[in-house]
């Protein structure tokens, strides 16, 4: 079996002192596309989280991106993120600069020079999410879904092994949510990227078959929810 790009074991996800979820056992392989449901307040956002290291292991073992999380420190910590996409519901772009300013500071701060290399990258993840003319946009000046896109496509720059999506549909319209959505997977399917895609929108699982893995009462469990 190939090495899990996540596996937790026995994994307590806490906020303070607060155990939001107990033992909490999940595995995703690579390339694998998993469905994270739940009620607001269920712990979906802290549990991705504790995978991409913004919240300590409360207990037990886990390791992402053959990197153990409880042996990681201020060091290494960049050095698990430069391995990970993460997108978020509010885009969370710089509003002050404009898309290739956007993607070239993510460029810039994982170690990139200045050059032809970086300025095709940038053109890649563009034309990868259907945007490759809005380079010199302002973000303000592009609607929620484009918006969405532009952070989907910073989180391409660096060829993320996992993509973490928290709740990155939250401020779309259904349809372009179903747009988001199919891109990300699209993509994901094309580069080998597994994906975990914390939603609490059920209607969204109707899109296409994959694995649901439902936070409830303080659980963690692989669901068969009938949708
Ligand atoms: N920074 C924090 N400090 C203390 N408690 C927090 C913090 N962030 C979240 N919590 C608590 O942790 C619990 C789980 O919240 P979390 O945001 O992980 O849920 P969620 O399933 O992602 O919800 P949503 O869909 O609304 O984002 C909630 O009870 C919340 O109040």
């Amino acid at each position: 079996m190939a090495e899990a790009i996540v596996e937790l074991r026995g994994a307590n996800i806490r906020q303070g002192n607060r155990v939001i979820l107990e033992k909490v056992d999940l595995r995703i392989a690579p390339g694998e596309f998993v469905y994270l449901v739940g009620k607001t307040g269920a712990g979906k956002s802290s549990l991705l989280k504790t995978i991409y290291a913004a919240l300590p292991l409360g207990g037990g073992t886990g390791t992402v991106a053959g990197m153990a999380l409880q042996q990681l420190n201020r060091r290494t910590i960049p050095r698990l993120r430069r391995q990970l996409g993460i997108i978020f519901q509010d885009y969370n772009l710089l509003m002050d600069r404009n898309v290739e300013d956007n993607l070239r500071f993510v460029l810039a701060a994982t170690g990139w020079r200045k050059g032809a290399a970086q300025e095709s990258r940038i053109d890649e993840v563009l034309t990868a999410v259907g945007l490759p003319d809005r380079r010199r946009s302002m973000p303000h000046a592009l609607s929620g879904g484009e918006q969405q896109r532009i952070a989907f496509a910073r989180a391409l720059l660096n060829q993320p092994k996992l993509l973490i999506a928290d709740e990155v549909t939250g401020n779309l319209d259904p349809e372009t949510s179903r747009e988001m959505l199919s891109l990300m997977r699209g993509l994901a399917t094309r580069h080998g990227a597994a994906i975990l895609f914390a939603t609490h929108d059920y209607s969204l699982l109707q899109q296409f078959q994959a694995r649901v893995v439902q936070c409830a009462d303080g659980r963690v469990e692989n669901s068969h929810l009938d949708v």
